[in-house]
């Protein structure tokens, strides 16, 4: 459906929402200053779909916030029609990705709070429910409640809510990711025909997202975002007619191109020393990690990524952390957009239960994040820390991290290398038998 506003403008246009030179940082409860974005500079114009991709983490919803005026930036300006932000953007709804509706009201009941909430006249009210209602598709469930719809049909609810409002600018954070693909597929062309409908309905959308095909269906710009923090590697224009076909040569190959993009950020030849020097430990399990390895080598040890999250069923960007998870312990190797099994991968592959945690113990042992918890542990009498030792050290060797998130993979490593042990009841962490000093020969 072609949008006549998404066209090339001859005269420059004016963004709905406008950010410049952002920068924010949250403070932590520990003091320290969690970096979130860096001098980031964007703008959504009238009559188009903009899309923001990037890894998790990366800032994205954080930006999205901070255009709606939920956050006010630590630095940076803010504009909506050129004025400067101050509040809620005026003409801002937000779809959120967990549907946020009340469980206890009914559909109808759960988008007429919105526009009461807007403090609309109660006949405005009934008549933009009613219209909402059925521009999604759920005439005949007004009466439903939210536990009796699929996650479909809940977010058609989060959708009509939002557009109850009739805003300019529709905000999408990652709107389909909690529902099934072939009912993600269905909702994002019922959008964009809403959106190409016009009349009352949204000028631009907005939409978070780190789906590569979903924003190559959806939208008329694709900022990518890289992480740690937050910035913005580059805008890719997508000019492609609509409707498009998730399975066109033309969606197809702008995905790939936008795949070659972020896996050159995300997985950088760099050797793994230096991958691993920068000490983040990326947010995988080791199970995962485990996973791939095996995965990996029933396929004759290298496959292209894509492939790999595609065939494995994994969001893109998390497939990337964890293959950059093992690439930070020597496992694989990632010229271009492959991933490889190293020759210590291939052992790991083959080797039991014991000599895979062995490997990963001696690699964990190469970081200091566990070097220094193990020689602290050693020194302490009572082989015993608490746990805030550990959160001060990740906090000192990565400052711009979450340390809680840091943590968890911190200790999920450290159990399945049987290095160390974490005990949640009274928070301390203590040597594990196969690293316990009997055994440690001095
Ligand atoms: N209120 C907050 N206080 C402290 N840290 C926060 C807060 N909100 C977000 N963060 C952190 O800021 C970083 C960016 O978060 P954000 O949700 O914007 O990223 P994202 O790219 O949308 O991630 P995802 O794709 O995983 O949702 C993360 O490390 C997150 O933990």
């Amino acid at each position: 459906m072609a949008n006549p506003a998404s066209a090339p403008a001859a005269i420059p246009v004016s963004p709905l929402c406008e950010m410049q030179g952002v920068s924010h940082w949250f403070q932590l409860p520990s003091g320290q200053r969690l970096e979130v974005l860096e001098d980031v500079s964007l703008a959504v114009n009238p009559g188009e779909v903009v899309a923001l991709l990037g890894p998790s983490g990366c800032g994205k919803s954080t930006i999205l916030r901070i255009l709606a005026g939920l956050i006010t930036p630590t630095r940076g300006q803010v504009r909506y029609r050129g004025a400067a932000l101050d509040g809620l953007a005026p003409g801002v709804a937000i779809v959120f990705q967990s549907f946020a509706l009340f469980p206890w009201m009914s559909v109808a009941e759960n988008v007429r709070a919105v526009l009461t909430a807007a403090r609309l006249p109660e006949e405005e009210v009934a008549a933009r429910a009613a219209d909402a209602i059925r521009m999604v598709g759920l005439s005949g469930f007004e009466e439903a409640y939210p536990r009796e719809l699929s996650g479909g049909m809940k977010q058609r609810v989060g959708m009509a809510r939002a557009l109850s409002l009739r805003p300019e600018v529709l905000f999408m954070d990652e709107p389909f990711s909690q529902v099934d693909a072939l009912t993600a597929e269905a909702l994002r062309a019922e959008v964009l025909d809403i959106w190409a409908e016009r009349e009352s309905n949204p000028s631009s959308i907005l939409l978070v997202s780190h789906d590569i095909k979903e924003v190559a269906f959806m939208a008329d710009r694709i900022v990518v975002l890289g992480a740690n923090p937050g910035r913005v590697r580059t805008i890719v224009s997508n000019t492609l007619p609509r409707p498009r076909d998730y399975r066109s040569p033309e969606v197809l190959a702008l995905v790939d191109r936008l795949h070659d993009l972020i896996t050159g950020h995300e997985l950088p030849d760099v050797p793994a020393a230096a991958a691993a020097a920068t000490e983040v430990l990326p947010q995988a399990g080791a199970n995962e990690i485990v996973g791939l390895i095996e995965w990996l080598a029933a396929r004759g040890g290298r496959e292209d990524v894509f492939r790999i999250a595609a065939e494995t069923n994994r969001e893109f960007g998390h497939l990337l952390t964890i293959v950059k998870a093992a690439e930070m312990l020597d496992l694989v190797d990632t010229p271009k957009r492959l991933a490889v099994l190293t020759p210590e991968g291939r052992a790991f592959a083959a080797a039991d239960p014991d000599g895979r945690k062995a490997h990963f113990r001696k690699k964990l042992l190469e970081l200091r994040i566990f070097s220094d918890v193990r020689d602290a542990l050693l020194e302490e009498p009572s082989h015993r820390l608490d746990r805030d030792f550990v959160l001060e050290t990740i906090v000192l060797r990565m400052p711009a991290e979450d340390y809680e998130r840091v943590f968890a993979v911190w200790v999920g490593w450290a159990r399945y290398a049987d290095l160390f042990a974490y005990d949640e009841d009274d928070g301390t962490v203590t040597l594990q038998e196969a690293t316990a000093p009997a055994q440690t020969p001095a």
